[in-house]
């Protein structure tokens, strides 16, 4: 089936690379492709095999390559599963090119001995720029002021109503995950005038930010909520109906983390009944299906999950995706460990 295949298949460029460099395989193309441009992501270091050039069904590819795939480039876009490693033995690393591992089953690597990496923290200042951005939008109502501008309404209604603005300075921003992306927001936010308070897996005893274990109590002490954490079992849905009510009808949350980890459907009711004050959301629970309610509400900003992406964090995650294959084949430490096996 092999021969056949390889007649048919010249995805991994087999005509011009030799056959003996590591095999790595792209299941979908990461969105840093299209950025950077495969030329100069793609080192000739290693044969990459993309699928989706395959005229195979994507089950017949995996099975003509099962034996020789030692490594997965992958994204967000592209889960990692169980099966999916059951079809390629040779497996041994997985790199993400994003900071999330949520789309990887990370304890089935573990089992099968394989070795993760992701972005590390060349997302960190992007994420954190995008979420301070989204916080003072949905206080400042910076694009909502921008609709009433271009819809003429300045002319025809007058002033923007003053009522709904809120000042950043002196708000209370518990962020939820003091990670990368969280330390780099709170050091903004520290900048802006804001008082920082924090809900993390640990305490940093390296850090005097007030912090809470509960994210309920987080909340109750805050004016608006940052998340930025993983999603994990652990946190899907850790920002339910109880945390909405903590935070309050003057709150204000603002997600670059992941979608599931708001409960959406009460995050949209309290945000329709007014029972919190605002969103600026750059990531939902079914990407790309955004809930139409909060297209009606201008007390919410929305983005198309693109927090992290700048040509020059794209960059930066070129030279760690290659740096971590090379310190694999070269059984050197990996640069940016999620597991190393
Ligand atoms: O969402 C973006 C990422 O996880 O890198």
């Amino acid at each position: 089936m092999a021969d056949q295949e390889e007649e048919q298949d010249n995805t991994g460029d087999q005509n011009h690379k030799p056959q003996d460099l590591p095999q790595v395989l792209i299941l979908k193309p990461p969105p840093v492709l299209s950025v950077i441009g495969e030329e100069s992501f793609l080192s000739n270091k290693y044969q990459f095999l993309k699928a989706w050039e395959s005229p195979l069904p994507l089950h017949q590819f995996l099975t003509a390559h099962a034996g020789s795939i030692q490594a997965i480039l992958c994204s967000g876009a592209s889960p990692v599963t169980d099966d999916l490693l059951q079809l390629l033995p040779s497996v041994r690393l997985v790199v993400t090119a994003s900071a999330g591992t949520n789309h990887i089953d990370l304890e089935a690597c573990h089992r099968r001995g394989i070795s993760v990496t992701n972005a590390g923290n060349v997302f960190s200042d992007d994420g954190a720029d995008a979420a301070v951005g989204l916080l003072i939008d949905v206080l400042r109502k910076i694009t909502a002021s921008d609709r009433y501008v271009r819809q003429g309404l300045w002319v025809s209604e007058g002033d923007y109503p003053l009522g709904s603005k809120f000042q950043l300075r002196g708000k209370r921003v518990g962020i939820v995950g003091l990670g990368g992306i969280g330390l780099e927001i709170a050091k903004r936010l520290e900048a802006l005038g804001c008082n920082v308070l924090y809900t993390s897996r640990k305490k940093k005893t390296f850090l005097s930010y007030p912090f809470y274990s509960d994210v309920c109590q987080l909340a109750a002490h805050s004016d608006a909520l940052i998340i930025c954490c993983a999603l994990t079992d652990q946190t899907r849905h850790m920002i339910d109906k109880d945390v909405f009510s903590a935070l309050g009808k003057e709150g204000v949350i603002v997600n670059v983390g992941r979608g599931a980890i708001v409960d959406e459907k009460e995050m949209v009711r309290c945000l329709v009944h007014g029972e919190i004050a605002g969103a600026g959301l750059d990531v939902f629970e079914n990407e790309p299906d955004v809930p139409k309610e909060l297209f009606e509400l201008d007390n919410v900003v929305l983005s198309p999950h693109r927090a992290v992406f700048t040509p020059e964090s794209f960059m930066a995650l070129c030279e760690l995706v290659v740096g971590n294959l090379e310190a694999f084949f070269s059984n050197k430490p990996l640069l940016s460990p999620v597991m190393d096996v």
